[in-house]
């Protein structure tokens, strides 16, 4: 669904991601990891068009991102980290463009969007009077993850997207990505929460350093790397060795 060949991105003297090779299959859910600056957001921005590659293929459904932005375009939706909306619409205002974008007539999207109000529990008051501006975190949220579902889109990339939002929406959430996956779509989760990683994600893939460390499920790569959790697995792999040493010696000092 997803097929990534030799993808490189350089920002001046860095490599920010070098020479990915990574393929996703339909009908999963993937766990995208890694520590911070690994790379991990600025390979779901190439995917989606949003960034351009230096070097590589980034294929969805067979369309080549680069050569055919508008067609890939069609085939994604991305729920970025920053959640950055237009502040001065109002939530409705804000879907119903996104919609058009998509060329979703007000018609059809307004049920759509009623779904995922409902879904969400959001407050239809609350989304056609107030600007987004003024929406908590959790509300933007929820009005940036319908956009990106709202045009029923094959593959769903998603960076961070439980930032924010209560255990209840998370919970919900969570089902929902399962029974999208179910119908064969397929979903790239970018997260720091392993557990809910590990909970909800088929197969998993870290990087670091712009590169793919291992890809696997997550019982499996744990089993290879002797490791009894994800998050050990994460630490062996990627971070600093006695980090719990480190962390007692430093609130030692810190406070004598
Ligand atoms: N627009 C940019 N200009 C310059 N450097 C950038 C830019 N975007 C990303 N980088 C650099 O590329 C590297 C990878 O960043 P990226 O945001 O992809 O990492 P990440 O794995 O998503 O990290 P995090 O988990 O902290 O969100 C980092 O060193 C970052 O500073």
């Amino acid at each position: 669904m997803i097929s990534i060949q030799g993808l490189t991105k350089r920002f001046g003297a860095q490599t920010a991601v070098d020479h990915l090779t990574w393929e996703v299959p339909p009908g999963k859910i993937v766990g995208l990891l890694g520590p911070n600056g690994a790379g991990k957001t600025t390979t779901l921005k190439m995917v989606t068009g949003m960034l351009q590659s230096d070097e590589g293929t980034a294929l969805v459904c067979g369309v080549n991102v680069a050569t055919h932005p508008m067609e890939a375009k069609r085939l994604l939706g991305f729920v970025p980290d920053s959640g950055a909306v237009y502040e001065s619409l109002t939530g409705l205002e804000f879907l119903l463009m996104i919609g058009a974008l998509y060329g979703i007539c007000e018609e059809e999207a307004r049920p759509r969007i009623r779904q995922f109000l409902d879904f969400f529990e959001l407050d239809e008051q609350t989304l056609s009077s107030k600007f987004l501006g003024a929406y908590s975190k959790g509300m933007r949220r929820k009005v940036v993850i319908t956009a990106a579902l709202l045009h029923n889109p094959k593959v769903v990339l998603l960076d961070e997207p439980l930032d924010g939002l209560d255990a209840n929406a998370a919970v919900g959430f969570k089902a929902l990505l399962e029974t999208l996956a179910r119908e064969g779509k397929t979903i790239v989760y970018s997260s720091h929460v392993l557990d809910v990683v590990e909970r909800v994600c088929d197969s998993v893939a870290i990087m670091a350093q712009g590169r793919l460390l291992v890809e696997g499920s997550p019982k499996e790569l744990q089993h290879q790397h002797g490791a009894d959790t994800l998050e050990q697995l994460f630490t062996r792999l990627t971070g600093l060795s006695g980090l719990e040493a480190r962390a007692e010696s430093f609130a030692k000092n810190m406070l004598s």
